[in-house]
């Protein structure tokens, strides 16, 4: 195995030092024969992680395999990623959730942290056996419907008393699939009724979140809210917080930067669940995100083969790709705009995740030795225009493609593995 000394890179906190990579891990002193990468100039961050990633293998291969997905996510800086459920068939048993960690291992860029279904087969009907996966070799911890809303109220809090015993936690999917209509499509807003779009209004968002917050109090047990994006939401998680209630909450880079214009031409790679909003929305998310309401930045990386995007709006599958671009849209919308500086990014991007999925003693960790050597070098200045063709990534639904945004990633290591360099 390779040895890296990394030299004169600038850390969160700003001062500068030199990594040694040893054997996978930071070390206090040089070792004979490393090689050496010049980071003058370079920011060295924790490796980021990533809750919530659409991996799409097994059953959609042609969208995106575990190779390719955890590709994407090291050229993205990213050093481990959970996994979701949502794949065919689901992982909603221990079996399923090791076959998942198995490809993680033979064929990963980084880690692959399986999450689990809350409900066989994401039906809504019947808890999955989450205990059983909690004992697996997976160590599951994260356990979500995510695609669907778990909408039945007594199931929600029969799976949130569940995992409190094994410190798991519920990532909720909060859509009231029943107040929108069955097309809904688009944020319910003046832009619905023009575009002639069914509309999720923002509020079926945050009646789920209260209830959830709600039962998470009375079952004393963890909720994690998946890709908040209203003001409403941002709202209830505060009061829950303010109560003491064990909930964390998520924002997607897209749900940071884009809105409901970008849906004005019809093109179905900015159709995503929850869909994009105005902006009081994208103003409230950006507000929660830097002062701690929401806690952790999850890319809701959703890949889709162009035969599931080629449709007239009402009929594309929902989603967007993450991955690659989500440590630029974070400096984009929170470091340049002056909301955010670098340590709460760290916060936010790494050490957060990898408090909330219960990995903390493999990923998140600062950059000193005896840690897991899983960092990225970062160029704050660079620049540049998205190309969608440039993406490891198997799929094409990017929706900052033309776009000009920082272009930060130089390279990141995993496991003292260098797993991307420009
Ligand atoms: N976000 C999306 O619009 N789609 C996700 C599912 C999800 O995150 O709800 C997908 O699996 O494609
Ligand atoms: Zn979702
Ligand atoms: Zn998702």
């Amino acid at each position: 195995m390779t040895n890296y000394l990394i030299s004169g890179a600038r850390l969160a906190d700003g001062t500068t030092t030199d990594l040694h990579l040893h054997e996978g891990r930071i070390v206090d002193e040089p070792v004979p024969g490393a090689e050496r990468i010049d980071a003058d100039g370079l920011l060295a961050l924790p490796g980021l992680v990533d809750l919530h990633t659409h991996l799409r293998e097994p059953g959609r291969e042609d969208a995106e395999t575990v190779r390719t997905g955890t590709l994407a996510a090291a050229r993205g800086g990213f050093t481990a990623v959970f996994a979701m459920a949502n794949t065919d068939p689901v992982t909603d048993d221990a079996e399923k959730a090791e076959y998942i960690q198995l490809l993680g291992r033979r064929d990963g860029s980084a880690q692959v942290v399986p999450i689990g279904a809350v409900t066989k087969n994401l039906d809504g009907k019947e808890l999955a056996e989450m205990g059983l996966m909690a004992r697996s070799e997976a160590a599951v911890r994260v356990f979500s419907d995510d695609g669907r809303c778990v909408m039945d109220s007594l199931l929600m809090r029969r799976a949130l008393e569940w995992v409190r015993p094994f410190d798991g936690v519920i990532a909720q999917h909060s859509q009231d699939a029943g107040l929108a209509g069955p097309g809904a499509c688009c944020h319910e807003s003046e832009i619905s009724g023009r575009l002639g779009l069914g509309g999720w209004p923002a509020v079926a968002e945050s009646v789920i979140i209260a209830r959830d917050v709600q039962l998470a109090e009375l079952t004393r047990s963890r909720l994690h809210v998946c890709h908040i994006s209203t003001a409403e939401g941002v709202e209830v998680v505060r009061w829950a917080k303010q109560r003491g209630i064990n909930v964390t909450a998520e924002v997607t880079p897209h749900h940071l930067l884009l809105g409901t214009r970008e849906v004005e031409g019809y093109d179905t790679t900015f159709k995503v669940n929850p869909p994009l909003r105005t902006d009081e929305h994208i103003e409230a998310v950006r507000e929660a995100l830097a002062d701690g309401t929401i806690d952790v930045v999850g890319t809701d990386h959703a890949p889709h083969a162009a035969q599931d995007k080629d449709h007239a709006f009402a009929d594309a599958r929902p989603g967007m790709l993450g991955l690659e671009q989500a440590l630029a849209v974070v400096m984009e919308t929170m470091v340049e705009t002056g909301r955010m500086d670098w340590p709460t990014l760290v916060e936010r991007m790494s050490t957060a995740p990898a408090r909330i999925g219960r990995i903390a003693d493999q990923q998140g960790q600062p950059l000193v030795p005896g840690s897991v050597a899983n960092l990225v070098l970062v160029d704050p200045s660079a620049r540049g225009t998205v190309d969608r063709e440039a993406s490891a990534s198997m799929s094409r639904n990017n929706p900052y493609h033309g776009r000009e945004l920082p272009d930060p990633v130089v390279a990141t290591f995993w496991q003292g593995r260098r797993t991307f360099q420009r």
